[in-house]
């Protein structure tokens, strides 16, 4: 089916989302028993054929068969009496012309046993060698080669011993010469069954588990040496951080070194008839005494003398303050104080005044020079000095380092704690969210207790039956036990409320159910083919996880576009979070951001579509991504879109499923391999681009989303989704709360989170304003951050800006246009707008990400009036940094915006409180009537405006809810 798809699952704007599964029953071994299949390609089996000569590796099934031979039946049995029974059997069998026999007869698992092969009954008669080959459980399990030898029963009688392992429920063999010639009883192979506790039920379930256990090791493995690489990543960081903070500390030093160099060329040890310097002759050796003659100097005629020193050119700053006394004894007017310098000093640098520090007047200063001394006696020597002062410096640039990093360690371990409470929150909200439907009592399930179903059938498709039954099972309704048998709700007080109890297994983790009009059938209620599932905690088995893969043009930050690209990292990165594995498959751009990518290497090539594909692969916000780059040149064209040569798009489509189908190591088609268990799910975020190929998709995929309930609705009258309506769901878009946070933010000036929104979103805006010339007065700020394409509503995008800037207002637009004509108009309309609104209005047209973090802080507004949108991510993330969303009501936008007026009911059925401002209409009166009430509240309603930014920064934007529901989905997908 995928490859009938090849080049038409194109979507320039589009992702695809592959599940794969890999475990289910679907996923048998097909094991067509021919010559070349027998090749010796398997682990278990080593024979090296040379020309024509050949060995089998006794190491591998021998020795086995040496060990477990120990403790087996026929050790216990009388060795002569063993010889006769088994003459007797030889006889028997040769008799009534059998290929072989088995001893002992009946075969056990976990035993040994020896066979018999009549050479001379079959197409081996004249053949020197005899090699078996083998395998159990109808070939599926443990491959084995074991060469037969001449066996003491007499000529025609060639034997080995086979250990059977505990696993297996039947043996299928053949023979052969060790090279082309087979005995394969006719083309039936040859079969005996064994005793044991294994049948062909138990051994898939067996297969299905051991595989499991195979991946899960396979994961450990990774997840180890992820960690490992993680571990060295980090010491290896912290050796190049330890150096650059050593390089910092010796180009300190060097200007440090220059500046005192200079200072010691300027340094004297007196100055004639001005100044000199003693050792004190009172006190002890450090102490030195200076001298200061002020006789026609600016302090002549003061009544105190003072030095304010310090020393190594003020390298500490001001240190040293003496007050000088009066020698007697001396001509001239000479004063004198004792000083102690620091032992590190190698200069002492001073002022003379008329006062101790902060009470001077009149200043001595040497013309502005300073005095500086070169201090005799020192016991430092300049070297040292110099060393001890680098390591000084380096020891507090590391304590800054730590300090820093302890605190960036702190505000992540908050950050992670406000991220866990509010999941906590949206799980509980998503729990009550159904309550007008159904419920459990207690609310949160836990494995191993009893809980109550309630269900109100008067707002679903079985209102008014007479009966209706609850039908449940658990972990997907994949639980060894099976679904429970359908039980008849019973009504639960006088309201229409209907209830069943159910006892959840001690190792369920998931609780399904479904409610249906009959025991045995009728119109069920299966939440439009999603069923009911509400998880469980504390499960002692832990949930079946899956591996997705997506197939995408577009991944933020390495190529980013708009909202898709941010999509397919954060949806990506909040399903991995969950536990299951997901990948990323991108064109490797020649435009890529490879600043972003870890650790990028070749990883294999492959040759598809007459051209060589090159993989490269690595880690891009924690998530594996692979990158193809087909040799014939098609991604270095220096962009994304734009070159009116989409068909490229379905060249990558179909070399990714290629690279896939390739890493399974199958050579067959797609629909013969294990691709033929994957599930396609495909998301529409734009039907506006490629509609056709989104028909041909929504043909072949298994499921379908697009990105908001609303805009599912909007569009399922289209013709390419109409035919495929019953597999199509609209899912809202979340943001990621780690890339989008006000609280951990490096762009903005000052960290935020709900409690201190008002002191945090000042200082952005004040930043903001700084940045482009804006007036710092107390107006209030309309952002605008869009791709500037018709979608967003140009019209009204202008009239937006007018409107605010005649309310008072202020305007931050950050936005580009892909149509050059748009881009020129609004040039024109940012020069008129800066020279008529000049320090209030700001448009910059190009792409910014930095640039629109400030703006999202900084802005009171953010406005998006778009004609259609599919989910919108701007208005998600203005709430998540305080900003007040101001929309039109159409798609995403109606489905995450709450007008604080309008809209008070719609938000509390959702658990919500209304966030924001909306408007109907497509002309400058809707905007003006959303416009005029938000800057109104602004200026006349500032404490309700504060706590509505609060309000809106704690509703949960983010992933937590659409990723269960995206899970939801891919199990739904499973079911098929
Ligand atoms: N000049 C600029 N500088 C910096 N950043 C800029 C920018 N212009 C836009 N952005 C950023 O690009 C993203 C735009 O995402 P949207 O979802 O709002 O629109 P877009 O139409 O691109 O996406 C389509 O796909 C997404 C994802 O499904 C849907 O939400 C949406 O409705 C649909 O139209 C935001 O992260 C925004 O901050």
């Amino acid at each position: 089916q995928i490859g009938a798809a090849e080049g038409q699952m194109v979507v320039n704007e589009d992702e695809l989302s592959i599940t794969e599964i890999g475990m289910g029953r679907g996923d048998k071994i097909q094991h067509v028993l021919s010559e070349e299949e027998l090749s010796w390609s398997e682990d278990e089996v080593q024979l090296i054929e040379d020309d024509g000569q050949y060995e089998v590796d006794e190491t591998s099934v021998s020795v086995n068969v040496e060990q477990d031979i120990q403790g087996s039946p026929q050790d216990v049995v009388d060795p002569q009496a063993l010889k006769v029974m088994l003459q007797e059997l030889a006889e028997k069998n040769y008799s009534m012309r059998n290929k072989l026999f088995v001893f002992p007869e009946v075969v056990k698992a976990d035993s040994v046993i020896d066979l018999y092969f009549n050479r001379d009954l079959t197409a081996l008669a004249n053949e020197p060698d005899v090699v078996i080959k083998g395998a159990f459980n109808g070939w599926k399990w443990r491959l084995f080669t074991e060469r037969l030898h001449k066996s003491d029963l007499g000529g025609v009688w060639w034997s080995c011993k086979l250990y059977i392992p505990k696993e297996a429920y039947r043996l299928d063999f053949v023979f052969f010469n060790g090279r082309t010639v087979y005995e394969n009883n006719g083309n039936n192979d040859f079969c005996i069954g064994i005793e044991g506790t294994m049948n062909e039920d138990l051994f898939e379930d067996f297969l299905v588990k051991e595989k499991q256990r195979e991946l899960e090791k396979l994961a450990m493995e990774e997840a180890e040496r992820r960690t490992q690489t993680e571990e060295q990543r980090r010491s290896k960081e912290a050796r190049a951080a330890d150096e650059a903070v050593r390089a910092q500390a010796k180009a300190e030093i060097e200007i440090k070194n220059k500046k005192l160099q200079s200072m010691l060329s300027l340094a004297r040890t007196c100055v004639d008839n001005l100044w000199y310097i003693e050792a004190s002759t009172d006190t002890s050796g450090d102490t030195i005494r200076l001298y200061y003659n002020r006789n026609s100097r600016p302090l002549a005629h003061s009544t105190e003398i003072w030095m304010h020193g310090g020393y190594n050119n003020w390298s500490d700053g001001l240190s040293i303050v003496e007050s000088f006394v009066k020698c007697n004894d001396r001509d001239g007017d000479w004063w004198y104080a004792d000083v102690i310098p620091p032992e590190k000093a190698l200069v002492l640098d001073w002022v003379f005044a008329d006062g101790p520090a902060g009470n001077a007047r009149n200043y001595d200063n040497n013309a502005r020079q300073d005095f500086h001394a070169i201090l005799p006696n020192n016991n430092v020597t300049e070297e040292g000095f110099w060393v001890q002062e680098e390591q000084n410096i380096y020891t507090r640039l590391l304590q800054e380092r730590r300090e820093k990093e302890e605190t960036m360690k702190r505000k992540a371990e908050r950050s992670a704690n406000i991220k866990a409470e509010m999941k906590a929150k949206t799980m509980r909200r998503f729990l009550l969210s159904q309550k007008h439907i159904v419920y459990t009592e207690p609310l949160e399930i836990r494995a191993g207790t009893t809980v109550d179903v309630l269900y109100n059938p008067s707002n679903t498709v079985l209102n008014g039956k007479p009966e209706v039954w609850f039908r449940c099972s658990f972990n997907l309704w994949m639980h060894p036990s099976g679904a429970l048998p359908p039980q008849k709700m019973v009504k639960s007080g006088d309201g229409p409320l209907l209830k069943a109890t159910v006892n959840v297994p001690p190792d369920a983790y998931m609780m399904d159910f479904v409610f249906s009009e009959w025991e045995e059938d009728g119109i069920y209620d299966n939440r439009n083919g999603m069923d009911y599932h509400i998880p469980v905690s504390d499960s002692i088995e832990t949930e079946n996880y899956m591996r997705i893969i997506h197939i995408a043009v577009e991944m933020a930050p390495v190529a980013k576009v708009g909202g898709l690209g941010d999509v397919v990292t954060s949806l990506s990165r909040a399903v991995q979070d969950l536990g299951h594995t997901v990948e990323v498959i991108l064109p490797k751009y020649d435009c890529l951001n490879q600043s972003s990518v870890k650790d990028l290497h070749l990883y294999q090539s492959f040759s598809w579509g007459g051209t060589e594909i090159k993989v490269w692969v690595g880690r891009v916000e924690d998530l594996t991504v692979y990158f193809l780059e087909p040799q014939n040149g098609m991604f270095g064209v220096g962009c994304v879109y734009g070159r009116n040569d989409d068909r490229r798009f379905g060249f990558f489509c179909h070399s990714a499923l290629e690279f896939i189908l390739q890493n399974e190591f199958s050579p067959e088609h797609y629909s013969q391999s294990r691709m033929a268990s994957t599930r396609v799910v495909f998301t529409i975020h734009n039907l506006e681009f490629g509609a056709h190929y989104i028909g041909k998709a929504m043909t072949y995929c298994d499921k379908a989303t697009t990105v908001s309930p609303t805009y599912s609705r909007d569009v399922a009258g289209h013709g390419a989704i109409a035919p495929h309506r019953e597999k199509f769901y609209g899912i809202l878009n979340g943001i990621d709360p780690d890339i989008w946070d006000p609280y951990t933010d490096n762009f903005i000036p000052v960290p935020y989170t709900c409690e201190n929104v008002v002191e945090g979103k000042r200082a952005a805006k004040r930043a903001l304003q700084q940045k482009f010339g804006l007036q710092q007065t107390d107006v209030p700020i309309v952002g605008i951050i869009t791709r500037l394409t018709a979608q967003k509503g140009i019209h009204l995008i202008k009239h937006a800006i007018h409107r605010t800037l005649e309310s008072n207002g202020q305007v931050v637009l950050l936005g580009s246009a892909p149509d050059h004509r748009i881009q020129g108009d609004f040039c024109r309309l940012a020069d008129a707008l800066h020279g008529v609104y000049h320090g209030r209005v700001k448009l910059v047209l190009t792409y910014d990400e930095p640039l629109s973090h400030l703006i999202y802080a900084g802005s009171d507004f953010i406005i998006v009036p778009s004609i259609f949108e599919p989910c919108g991510l701007t208005q998600l993330v203005a709430m998540r940094y305080g900003s007040i969303p101001i929309v039109r009501k159409t798609g995403g936008l109606y489905d995450t915006v709450f007008d604080v007026d309008n809209d008070k009911d719609r938000a509390r059925s959702l658990g919500l409180e209304p966030n924001g401002f909306s408007f109907d209409g497509a002309d400058s009166n809707g905007v003006d009537y959303a416009l005029n009430r938000a800057i109104g509240a602004w200026f006349d309603a500032r404490d309700w405006f504060h706590s509505l930014c609060k309000r809106v920064m704690e509703q949960d934007w983010s992933w937590n809810r659409p990723a269960l529901d995206y899970i939801e989905l891919y199990h739904a997908a499973r079911k098929f």
